[in-house]
């Protein structure tokens, strides 16, 4: 099965997201606990992948999501408006159903650097983008009179709470009757699920949605935890990766859901919190496509680098077709996204062109 697209001339949208966006507060080279000093960005598992399609790959995106009305909320705007990325289909709440004041969630996340891993603390309860529920967003208006070619979302959305499962459903269906593609990255968050039913719910809702979905994203951990299925030989720290087991569990997966087009998961040889091997996989119309392989890969800031990559892929996808490209288009985003701050890149599309053509890290003047 190939993905079909629909004609870029009848979509306003080259891809929209559904997820939260939070404040990402980086202490920078400190730490959470010791810091005197924010930097803040904009980020969200869904709506990162909008945005680098947007910054760096030039193409059109939107981001459905709701933020609570304060000043906050209004400074996620202003990022996302720097980012590109259209705010129209924001939902603005101030207060939930039950009358308490909606929040808009706080990421505070510490890069990490050599021994040290990087920590990541959320203040996320109650979030405006939480409570949205089936019947707010007019999907058929986003879907039928403006037009998309992609839709993504995932698994951190699909965590939030008991209504947002059942407002991804509702937005796949209605992509897929206006022949839209659908992709989802499992970005698997245990301490969400936990607060939500733990485990067994997360595979629940998980598997429910995969069945909608197109292309298949994630890392052995989400495959594993949200969908079930196993990848052998991988040790707890991610040293050996054998891509024979990897390409073992896509099978099964695709097997199970004969629905999913292409499937695509990243491979991570982590050797420090700032030395990684880094490459990905494809699978998509009865082959598999394997990335460069970056060897000893340096990183500054490795929060969204799953995101870089899923974008990257898309990319691939939306503008040349071939999942040989997506995969390489891919893993050079993700590659290059990882070596700077913030949960985004800074890449141009020539940077990651260069990268995945076997470029070197030469100073260009
Ligand atoms: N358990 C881990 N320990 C250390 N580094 C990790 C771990 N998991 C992922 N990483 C590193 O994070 C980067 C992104 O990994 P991956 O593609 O798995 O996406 P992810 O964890 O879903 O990322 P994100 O959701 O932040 O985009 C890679 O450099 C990877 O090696
Ligand atoms: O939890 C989220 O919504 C995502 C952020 O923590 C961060 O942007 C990330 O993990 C990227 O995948």
């Amino acid at each position: 099965m190939t993905i079909n697209l629909r004609p870029a001339d009848q979509c306003r949208y080259d891809l929209v997201s559904l997820g939260e966006v939070m404040l990402r507060l980086d202490p920078g080279e400190g730490r959470i606990h010791t810091t005197r000093q924010f930097q803040a960005w904009e980020g969200g598992g869904e709506y990162n992948v909008a945005r680098g399609l947007r910054r760096c790959f030039g193409l059109t995106t939107g981001i459905v999501t709701a933020l609570a009305d304060n000043p906050i909320g209004r400074l996620v705007e202003d990022l996302m408006l720097t980012g590109g990325v259209d705010t129209q289909w924001v939902q603005w709440f101030d207060y939930d159903g039950v009358g308490r004041t909606v929040r808009n969630g706080l990421n505070f996340t510490e890069r990490g650097f050599g021994v040290r891993g990087a920590v990541g603390a959320a203040d996320r309860g109650n979030t405006a983008a939480s409570q949205l529920k089936p019947g707010d967003i007019d999907w058929d208006d986003l879907f039928g009179k403006q037009g998309v070619r992609w839709f993504h979302t995932g698994g951190i959305y699909a965590a939030l709470s008991e209504t947002t499962p059942d407002v991804v459903l509702e937005a796949v269906q209605s992509a897929h009757r206006h022949g839209t593609v659908v992709s989802y990255d499992l970005n698997y968050r245990p301490s969400l699920w936990q607060a939500i039913g733990g485990h067994a719910k997360c595979q629940d809702v998980n598997r429910k949605i995969a069945q909608h979905v197109d292309v298949m994203i994630g890392n052995e951990e989400d495959f594993t935890a949200c969908l079930g299925f196993e990848v052998d030989g991988v040790d707890e720290n991610l040293s050996k990766l054998d891509v024979t087991n990897f390409k073992k569990m896509i099978e099964r997966a695709t097997a199970e859901f004969p629905n999913f087009k292409a499937t695509a998961t990243t491979l991570r040889g982590v050797k420090t919190a700032s030395i990684n091997d880094w490459s990905a996989i494809v699978w998509h119309a009865g082959q598999f496509h394997q990335s460069r392989q970056y060897e000893d890969l340096e990183i500054l800031d490795r929060v969204g680098g799953g995101d870089s990559f899923a974008s990257g892929l898309i990319y691939g996808f939306l503008t040349t077709g071939d999942a040989a490209e997506a995969v390489q288009y891919g893993a050079a985003h993700g590659a290059l996204a990882m070596t700077t701050p913030g949960d985004t890149s800074m890449a141009s599309l020539k940077e990651v062109e260069k990268l995945k053509s076997g470029g070197s890290a030469r100073v260009v003047r």
